[in-house]
Parts: structure tokens; sequence; C-alpha cells
């Protein structure tokens, strides 16, 4: 299983992570305790579900605004202060109205729309197939924090299908407060108050950055890449994460920037295990809005390594598991230009896992894992002491 979780070393402190409260779920921080492995049956009566959380994307140019003032709307993504959240509504028009037509014309470049929803339909039926791999049979549901199907209506139809357990899976693999996070206290919010929700057992995993089979499909993708280069061992491996802003870190603990690097640490060591010495360096991009984020940002990055001599590189999105328009446009379009224009000569980009079998085996396997976890009306604890793990 996969490397120490640092996720209960006190990663979400209890200081501001409102993930505390009454809760009819139970958590499993998968691949951390949860080792009995790929051996649990239903019962007969028993109908599993699994959900898989993600952002959702504009899927036609019209609806880019929209989308915007959804994802600006949400309290997770513009933190105000208590007194300030009544402008939240009119501040996410007026961000939405700004950003949409630069924002159009990046959805524009990526054929008019984001991939993200029919990628993300792909790895639910590819994971409802793994499982009926390991004689498991369970719907698998897909809900969208930003755009459709909206989490909302994938928690209607869990109910309406009488789902008897369910195992909630972020498809990111590190936690933040502005992705998992997010999702989950709207989740939570459904359940609290809904007398079927509220008694149905439920199992959630926060993060899974550390799993071995997430950290061996990740450095099988960068083998396979390093190998087309004409001399892979002098190729700089490019971690380029997505960024939040720093006082999601340093004021709330957000674990995001802990488990990225421990995530980045755990894929090098597979390689080097594996004979790769290649040099490798972490970077954080996608930046909006006047904030200080994350550093170092990958654009100064890239022209810093292009000054300093590196000639080839191979770029490693690492916060996301399918193609969307911050790996086809940001990277493949901004980023590669500005490497070649900084002094690379040699760029490639490892591919999002997307369906990669041993990827989806490997999520098949934390749902089996998290399954012993489900429960309902309990406490949502996930701190050090409290986590329901063992
Ligand atoms: C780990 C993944 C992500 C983090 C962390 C994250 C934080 C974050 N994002 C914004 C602002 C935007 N996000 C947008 C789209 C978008 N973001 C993610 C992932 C993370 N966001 C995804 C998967 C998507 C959908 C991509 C698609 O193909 O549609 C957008 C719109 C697109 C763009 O401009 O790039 C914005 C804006 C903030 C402010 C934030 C942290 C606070
Ligand atoms: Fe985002």
């Amino acid at each position: 299983m996969g490397a120490p979780s640092s996720l209960t070393a006190g990663l979400l402190p209890k200081r501001n992570l409102n993930l505390q409260a009454n809760s009819a779920v139970g958590v499993c921080i998968s691949g951390r305790n949860c080792e009995e492995k790929s051996h649990h049956t239903l019962a007969a009566d028993e109908k599993l579900g699994v959900l898989l959380l993600n952002t959702g994307g504009p899927e036609t140019l019209n609806d880019v605004q929209p989308f915007l003032y959804n994802l600006f709307s949400d309290p997770d993504v513009i933190r105000l202060p208590r007194l300030f959240q009544f402008l939240q509504r009119p501040l996410a028009k007026l961000v939405s109205v700004f950003l949409a037509p630069r924002t159009k014309e990046r959805y524009a470049a990526i054929g008019g729309g984001s991939p993200l929803r029919r990628l993300t339909d792909e790895q639910a039926d590819a994971l409802r197939m793994a499982l009926e791999g390991k004689n498991l049979q369970a719907d698998v549901y897909v809900g969208m924090r930003y755009w459709y199907p909206f989490l909302e209506e994938a928690i209607e139809q869990i109910k309406r299908d009488g789902t008897t357990k369910l195992v909630v899976l972020p498809l990111f693999p590190q936690f933040s407060i502005s992705t998992t996070g997010s999702s989950i206290r709207v989740f939570r919010q459904i359940f609290e108050g809904d007398a079927y929700l509220s008694r149905l057992p439920v199992s959630v995993i926060l993060s899974w950055y550390q799993r071995q089979g997430y950290i061996r499909s990740m450095a099988d993708l960068i083998e396979i890449e390093l190998a087309k280069f004409a001399k892979p061992e002098e190729v700089m491996i490019f971690f380029s994460a997505h960024g939040v802003p720093i006082s999601y870190v340093e004021d709330a603990g957000d674990p995001y920037k802990d488990q990225m690097e421990e995530c980045v640490y755990l894929i090098m060591q597979e390689l080097k295990a594996r004979g790769n010495g290649n040099d490798h360096t972490l970077a954080y991009q996608s930046r909006v809005g006047p904030l200080q984020w994350l550093k170092p940002y990958t654009a100064e990055v890239l022209v810093e390594l292009g000054r300093n001599g590196v000639k080839s590189l191979l770029a490693v999105p690492i916060s996301f598991v399918s193609e969307h328009i911050e790996t086809l446009e940001e990277i493949d379009m901004g980023y590669k230009d500005l490497a070649l224009g900084s002094g690379i000569e040699n760029w490639r980009r490892v591919p999002a896992l997307g369906c990669t079998p041993s990827f989806i085996g490997d999520l098949a396997d934390a749902v089996v894992e998290a399954l012993p976890y489900a429960k309902a009306q309990q406490t949502l604890r996930v701190t050090t002491e409290e986590s329901d793990c063992p």
C-alpha cells in the first residue's frame, strides 16, 4: 500500500477547515490504513454507488460566463471575510463577465469547450467495469461542482436508484479546500436534513496521491515520454501543479502544498528505483487575480530554466487526472511557446492518466478498501486524532 499519508500528520489543522460538523459520512483516507485489499462482498440486497467528484467545465462557449459565475460564487474559491459575504454573488458576476471574453478565446482554442464531462464519464464507465472485474456491482455517478451534471443532480439520482452504500471519490489526487473541500462541503449540506441520505452509509476518500497504484501509473507515463527524447537522462522533469492562493495554505490550513510536494517526492522515488536519475522541479500554474499564489510560478521557472541552459524538458501535469483547458491550452500552447522561446529546445508533455488501466484499477481498489469505513450519522472528523480510519 502507499506511503504513509501526511493527511493524518496534522495536515488538516483544526483551525479553519470546516469539515468537522455533524455529517452522515465515514472517512477513509485511502492509501494509508485501509490495508485489507480488494476483498469485500456486499449483501444481496445492498446497492453500491460510487460518486466521482470533479469541477465540470463549460461545454460550449455560451456556457463560459455562467460557468465562471458558478465558480466564483463558491465561497471556497473566492474566500471573503464573513462580514463581506453578501458581496460574493455581485463579485462573481463582475469577475465572470470580466474574464469571460479571454476565457472564451482559450476554450475556443481547444475546440470550443471543455472535454471534462466526456472524459469523466469515460472514467466512470471504466471504473464500473474495473469494479465488476472484482465482482463488485456498482453504479458510478459523476457529480460536478460548477457545471453539468451538477453534484446536486447526481445525489438526486443516487436517491432515486435506492443506493444503500456510497463511496465518494474526488478525481483530485491531492486535497484542496478549493476542490475536494468545496464539493464535500456542498455534499454535506445536501445530506444534512435529508431523511434518506442521513441514514445512508457513506465513505469519503479525501485524497489518494500517495497510493502506490497512482504513483506507479504516473511513473509509467513519465518513463514512456522520457524514452522519446534523444538523451532521456538529460531531461528535466517539470511537475506543473495547479496553484491556489498562498493564504489557503498559510491561513486556512489547506494541506494541498504539502501533499503536492510529497506526491512529487514519491513519484521521483519510484522513478529512481527504476533507474532514472533525472533532475526535477515543481512549480504552480493557473494563477487568477491579484493575490499571491503558491510559488514558484510555472511561467517564471520555465524562463529561468531556459536561461540556465536546460535544453530538454518534460512537463508533467500533476493535479489533474484528465485532459482539460489547463493541460490542452495553458501547458500545450502557452507554456510550450514560452519554454521554446526561452531556450528550451526539446519539449514534451506527459498525458493525463485518463482511463489508463493500472490507474483505474487502483481507483477500484481504493473504492473496495473504503467500503468497510462507510458510516451513516457519523461525525466527519478528519484530523489526526479523530479520523475514522484505525
Ligand atoms: C487541483 C485542481 C484545481 C485547483 C486547485 C483549482 C483551484 C482554483 N481554480 C480557480 C479558477 C478557475 N478554475 C477554472 C477551471 C478549472 N479548475 C480546475 C481545477 C482546479 N482548480 C479544473 C479541472 C477546471 C476545469 C477546466 C476545464 O477544462 O473546463 C477556471 C476556468 C478555466 C480557466 O480559466 O483556466 C478558473 C477561472 C481558482 C480561483 C482556484 C483556487 C482558489
Ligand atoms: Fe480551477
